[in-house]
């Protein structure tokens, strides 16, 4: 006869989100509209960084800044996802920016270099790969350069990274989508598009059933 299991089987878990894409590409500009639209859906994984703060960037928020002593420290002690060294800089994704996400039963987010999306497919994260790509690389390097955040060796480091990041995006199955960033609005609605179902899936649950979030 028909048995019901002892336990239900558990919900999966809304897969989490990887944005990727050379620096300069639009990454934080995305993800700050797509945040500020969708607070109750997505959380945004704080990765740990030994690159100094720009301006207006707040530690705990935009990344942990740690320096090089204690970011070694917390890859040999197994705490990190994922790292790698980028622009001469360590940055790194810990098992808890993860966690403080889905703690909220938000969607995570990570923002992540070509070396972080290559390791996180060797994991069970299993996210959605979006890869945010400029136009070309001289309107890359001209959205950089008005930005005013980089030393010009720091500029140079970027556009030879991006060189290489514009490449191995177009790989077929490296990346589930690739968005273009020429009118940031477009590229907005062509996140969102790439996002739908994850949103709906989300804001389904939350009005289903209240206190399933
Ligand atoms: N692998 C990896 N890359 C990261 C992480 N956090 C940020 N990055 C990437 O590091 C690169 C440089 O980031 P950042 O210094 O903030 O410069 P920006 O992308 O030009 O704003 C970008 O490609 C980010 O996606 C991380 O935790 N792991
Ligand atoms: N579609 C766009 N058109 C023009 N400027 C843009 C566009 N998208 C982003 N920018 C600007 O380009 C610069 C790089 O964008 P940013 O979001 O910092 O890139 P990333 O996070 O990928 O490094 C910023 O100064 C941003 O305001």
């Amino acid at each position: 006869s028909f048995l019901p299991p002892l336990h239900p089987l558990p919900m999966a878990g809304p897969r989490p989100v990887v944005l990727s894409g050379p620096s300069g590409a639009g990454k934080s500009t995305l993800l700050k509209k797509l945040m500020k639209e969708y607070d109750s859906v997505f959380g945004f994984s704080v990765s740990h960084t030994t690159r100094n703060p720009r301006p207006g960037e707040v530690n705990g928020k935009d990344y942990h800044y740690v320096t090089r002593e204690a970011m070694q420290a917390g890859i040999d002690n197994g705490e990190f996802i994922e790292n790698a060294v980028f622009s001469g800089n360590m940055y790194g994704t810990s098992k808890a920016a993860v966690q403080d996400v889905q703690a909220k039963k938000l969607i995570c987010i990570l923002d992540i270099d070509m070396q972080g999306v290559r390791n996180i497919k060797h994991t069970d994260l299993n996210p959605i790969y979006i890869s945010i790509q400029p136009p070309s690389l001289d309107v890359l390097e001209k959205r950089l350069r008005d930005r005013k955040t980089e030393s010009e060796e720091s500029l140079q480091r970027r556009l030879h990274a991006a060189k290489v990041d514009m490449e191995l995006s177009k790989e077929p199955g490296m990346f589930d989508v690739v968005i273009i960033n020429d009118h940031l609005d477009e590229a907005y609605v062509q996140l969102k598009e790439a996002l739908l179902e994850v949103i709906l899936k989300t804001e389904r649950l939350k009005g289903a059933i209240p206190d399933f979030f």
